[in-house]
């Protein structure tokens, strides 16, 4: 069983992928992680994000990377997106997210083209949001837990400009995918988006039988 999970910046995606991984028993891939890597990679590299050479000579990096705390920075989320958007970067990255996906047995990816590129043929598949008000809160929190003094209007203004950098790409831009279910946790606290999540999977699953 495949189950794909896309969304915008902060709104809950990740938590619900692992809650779900964990609920069905299935291995779990933030692809996120994988385009973060590739931002950090290119700054330390001294490149530029926004040239697609330089990015795309950074897409070969330690799998010990993805452990590396700098990824979960706030600088590393707009040096990925940046870097995201050159299709040499994103055909780099293809072949270990889809390989991920059809392993035996399914798994749960998580990120912005999971639906629509990487799994188009999921068994289930989440489109998960939130207002931007919400989600810069959530992230607010989350920084200022880990002791990074960034302002919330700073944050709020980073997520807008990352997402709609990610939507207007050309290549695998975020969107929702035809045949996937909205789910807008701006009212739900992380159990209720979990049930929710698990609820709307249980019911592809029982159409699909
Ligand atoms: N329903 C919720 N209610 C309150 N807080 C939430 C909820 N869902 C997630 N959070 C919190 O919001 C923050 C962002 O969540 P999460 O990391 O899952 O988002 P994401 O979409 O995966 O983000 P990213 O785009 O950076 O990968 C985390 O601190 C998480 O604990
Ligand atoms: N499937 C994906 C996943 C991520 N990206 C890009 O990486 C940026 C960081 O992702 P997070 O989920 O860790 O916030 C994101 O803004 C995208 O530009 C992607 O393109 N495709």
């Amino acid at each position: 069983m495949i189950i794909a999970v896309d969304g915008p910046a902060a709104s809950g995606k990740g938590t619900i992928a692992r809650a779900l991984a964990a609920h069905y028993g299935l291995p779990h891939l933030d692809t996120g992680l994988l385009y973060r890597a590739v931002g950090v990679t290119v700054a330390r590299n001294g490149g530029d994000p926004d040239d697609p050479a330089d990015a795309a000579a950074a897409c070969v990096f330690p799998d010990s990377l993805l452990d590396d705390l700098a990824l979960r920075s706030e600088e590393a989320g707009p040096l990925a997106s940046r870097a995201s958007r050159h299709p040499q970067v994103r055909a780099a990255l293809f072949e270990r997210q889809r390989a991920f996906a059809r392993q035996a047995g399914g798994a749960v990816l998580d990120g912005r083209d999971i639906g629509t590129v990487i799994a188009p043929d999921a068994d289930a598949k989440l489109f998960v949001t939130a207002s931007v008000a919400v989600r810069a809160e959530r992230r607010h929190r989350e920084l200022v837990a880990r002791g990074e003094p960034v302002s919330l209007a700073e944050i709020a203004a980073e997520l807008e400009a990352r997402d709609a950098r990610d939507m207007a790409r050309a290549d695998a831009p975020l969107r929702q995918a035809d045949d996937a279910d909205l789910l807008d946790t701006s009212d739900l606290s992380i159990g209720a988006s979990v049930q929710r999540a698990i609820a709307l999977v249980d019911a592809r699953l029982k159409d699909r039988a």
